[in-house]
């Protein structure tokens, strides 16, 4: 695996390749890589002669000062994990690299996304969006990718991306990885190791909620009712704090409406366990492709 620091010697190295005719797959990350990481990257090495993985803590989409400060960073780890799941090239930038003209200037700004980013982590995290789709675009724009992998754990950010894809006609596939979990449910993130261990036993209940729910939309239970139970549920549970529980329709991301026809019905929510802000979601319903 091949390290590189700057955009113009990746850029470089995968235009010689794209020239050989090599087909690109890309791997954004955010670094403290764990199992579910590895499962993007090996479905990448699996599809493609070249998988390029990033690691870079974007400050633009974060909200809060004290989160950003707070993410883990384990670069050797990475870097460890990346060679074994057959990563071809990795991508280390400085902030200056990534934003040579600085970080305000956002040149994909002007893109509306609608309801795709005004509720969960849209209304949660106000600017979280704004910074996703301003690094995806630029990332997108040095690799070339023919396919770009993200996980499914981030339900949102896979629709606000593709949104993002369809809005500038850009070549590329985007394909989501299921979610990869903890023997006890947990959707494993990078955030999972700032918590202690009795905020790490209460964590693996919150899967347990979203299964409840899931299971009650296929048996035909109201969504609203079932949101309601699942917020109580999580309330009751001492050290979990659900900021929303939304069932809403995976196409449009608006609120599901008992009964109305959708390709894909999903819950999804946000809890602070502690100080430590995660999510998941569940897909109750898919229509068969
Ligand atoms: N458990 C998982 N299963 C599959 N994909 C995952 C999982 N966790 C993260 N990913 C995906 O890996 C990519 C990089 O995510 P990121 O580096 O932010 O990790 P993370 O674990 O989601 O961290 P965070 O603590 O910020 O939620 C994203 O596309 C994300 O959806
Ligand atoms: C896609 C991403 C790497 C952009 O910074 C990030 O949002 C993440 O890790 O999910
Ligand atoms: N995986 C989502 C990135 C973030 O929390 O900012």
């Amino acid at each position: 695996m091949k390290i590189f620091s700057t955009a113009s010697d990746l850029s470089l190295a995968l235009a010689a390749d794209r020239a050989s005719g090599r087909s690109i797959g890309f791997v954004p990350t955010m670094g403290a890589l764990h199992q579910g990481h590895a499962a993007l990257v090996r479905q990448s090495a699996a599809d493609r002669a070249i998988t390029v993985a990033s690691i870079f803590v974007n400050p633009t989409q974060f909200n809060e000062g004290a989160d950003l400060a707070a993410y883990p960073r384990t670069p050797e780890a990475d870097t460890e994990l990346l060679r074994e799941c057959g990563c071809t090239y990795l991508y280390l930038p400085t902030v200056e690299d990534v934003y040579p003209g600085g970080m305000e200037v956002n040149p994909v700004a002007h893109l509306e996304f609608g309801s795709f980013t005004t509720r969960m982590e849209g209304s949660s995290r106000p600017g979280h969006f704004a910074g996703v789709v301003q690094v995806v675009s630029r990332l997108l724009d040095i690799v070339r990718p023919e396919v770009l992998y993200l996980g499914q754990k981030d339900y949102q950010q896979v629709a606000v991306v593709r949104r993002m894809v369809e809005l500038l006609r850009l070549d590329v596939d985007v394909v989501a990885v299921p979610t990869v979990r903890e023997p006890d449910g947990l959707a494993m993130s990078s955030r999972n190791r700032r918590l202690s261990t009795e905020e790490r036993r209460a964590a693996g209940k919150i899967n347990h909620h979203l299964a409840v729910v899931a299971a009650g939309l296929r048996a035909g239970w109201p969504a609203r009712e079932l949101e309601r139970l699942a917020l109580k549920g999580m309330r009751e549970q001492p050290l979990l704090a659900p900021e929303y529980v939304e069932v809403v329709d995976g196409d449009t991301l608006q609120p599901y409406q008992d009964g109305e026809p959708v390709r894909e019905l999903v819950v999804a929510t946000a809890v602070r366990v502690g100080d430590v802000r995660l999510i998941d979601n569940r897909i109750a319903l898919r229509a068969n492709p």
